[in-house]
């Protein structure tokens, strides 16, 4: 069983992740983790603070000479922007009661669509500060060099995963295109919108350039993929063992993901039953689907085939044309707060949800297979397949 918290905020010094379970033996190098942080900060659309603030990583535990040693692995990722916010966030009280302008200025107009009112009801706070600083999707930085560690455990596992933006706004990818492929994401990592249509993406830049024009914000889907899943992930025996009631908790509990889908989704619901599922038949002594509508979970297990689930995500709510809110001490209508922000970060929110899907899957591998080593997780692994008798095999997907 893996378990992951993170904790730190948007503006404070550094963000600390830690993810408890983790098998030794597993290869871990900062050169991989800086790779998946510089991809999230990618992405057409993205703001400002993507540009000029760099990601500071450091292990603080659980790896020595390259590889996992069974401790609990610890990542600090430090803000390069900390400097210029040390006044206002500073952890002892300084002339906070007393600011009137610029950085320090009590956030008194609430952003609707963000966390910001309702958390200033909830945690007891006058203003928005203390509320966005933890809301905020910088966070999302932490769990991405988590989900980079999983990764690397699932990859000597043979499991490998795959990210892509699918839409934004109305411009969508159509149905029939290709799948990637994981060895495709230096390709999806060139494209602007990490979008593998170019058609599309090249569409989706003039979405994103028009909604800027306009002073508006703009959401999209994300498609996250697993290739080389053993059968029996997750469990149908009880709700919350369901491998795909876990990932879909997972993506939703990425900041302004709304919406999750797993295979065709949505889409299943429109049809009969008789063009719904993915028929079983036999080739060469094994039992195959010609398709994956189920996106691989059938009853909340994993089937062997790819991993196909989608995450829908809003569009930003700092629209730079703020919306009406109320400043909470004059009692008036007003405009909400807006610096700077993203005008699309679902490219990113891909990268993000990547991570969310391979921690999930992480722990669903430990729960299933243990191993204090990964090399003894692979075994037993390899004994799992080794023992479904040969009536019953399928081929894994990889
Ligand atoms: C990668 C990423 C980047 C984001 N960037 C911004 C941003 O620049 N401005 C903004 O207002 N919201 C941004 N968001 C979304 C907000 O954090 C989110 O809308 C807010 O937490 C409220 O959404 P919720 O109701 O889903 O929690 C981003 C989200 C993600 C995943
Ligand atoms: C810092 C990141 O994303 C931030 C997420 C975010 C929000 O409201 O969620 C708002 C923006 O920050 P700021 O308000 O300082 O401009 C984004 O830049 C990041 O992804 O690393």
């Amino acid at each position: 069983m893996l378990r992951w918290l993170t904790a730190g905020e948007s503006h404070g010094p550094e963000l600390i992740a830690v993810l408890e379970g983790l098998p030794a033996g597993v290869p871990l190098s900062l050169d991989s983790v800086r790779e998946d942080l510089a991809r999230r900060k990618l992405g057409y659309g993205r703001g400002s603070r993507m540009k000029f603030e760099q990601d500071e990583l450091h292990f603080s535990g659980g790896v020595v000479q390259g590889r996992s040693i069974g401790g609990p692995v610890a990542i600090r990722i430090g803000n390069t922007e900390w400097p210029k916010w040390v006044e206002v966030m500073s952890a002892e009280p300084t002339e906070l009661s007393d600011r009137s302008r610029g950085r320090g200025a009590p956030l008194t107009r609430p952003r609707p669509g963000h966390a910001d009112l309702t958390g200033m009801q909830k945690y007891g706070f006058d203003e928005a500060r203390p509320v966005l600083e933890r809301a905020s999707a910088r966070e999302t930085a932490a769990r991405v060099a988590l989900g980079a560690v999983a990764r690397a455990f699932l990859a000597e596992l043979g499991i490998r995963l795959v990210s892509h933006t699918v839409a934004l706004g109305t411009v969508r990818v159509p149905a029939e295109s290709p799948l990637p492929r994981p060895e495709d994401v230096a390709a999806l990592d060139a494209d602007p919108l990490r979008c593998f249509d170019s058609a599309a993406s090249a569409r989706m830049v003039v979405e994103v350039d028009d909604t800027k024009k306009s002073g508006d914000t703009i959401g999209g889907i994300v498609e996250v993929l697993a290739y080389g899943l053993p059968p029996g992930l997750g469990s149908y025996v009880h709700w919350d063992r369901r491998l795909d009631s876990r990932i879909a908790g997972a993506l939703m509990g990425i900041q302004a993901i709304k919406a999750v889908e797993f295979g065709d989704g949505f889409e299943t619901t429109r049809r009969r039953g008789s063009a719904a599922h993915d028929e079983l038949h036999v080739r060469d002594d094994r039992i195959v689907r010609d398709t994956d509508r189920a996106g691989g979970v059938e009853g909340g297990m994993s089937t062997g085939q790819v991993l196909r689930v989608r995450a829908g995500m809003k569009p930003i709510a700092t629209v730079p044309n703020a919306l009406p809110t109320v400043d909470v001490v004059t009692g008036a209508e007003t405009k909400a707060h807006h610096q700077r922000s993203d005008v699309s970060a679902v490219p990113a929110a891909g990268v993000v949800a990547e991570a969310m899907t391979a921690l999930v899957l992480a722990d669903a591998v430990t729960e299933k297979f243990g191993g204090d080593s990964v090399a003894e997780t692979a075994r037993n692994l390899t004994a799992y397949l080794d023992a479904i008798p040969d009536t019953l095999t399928t081929a894994v997907e990889s």
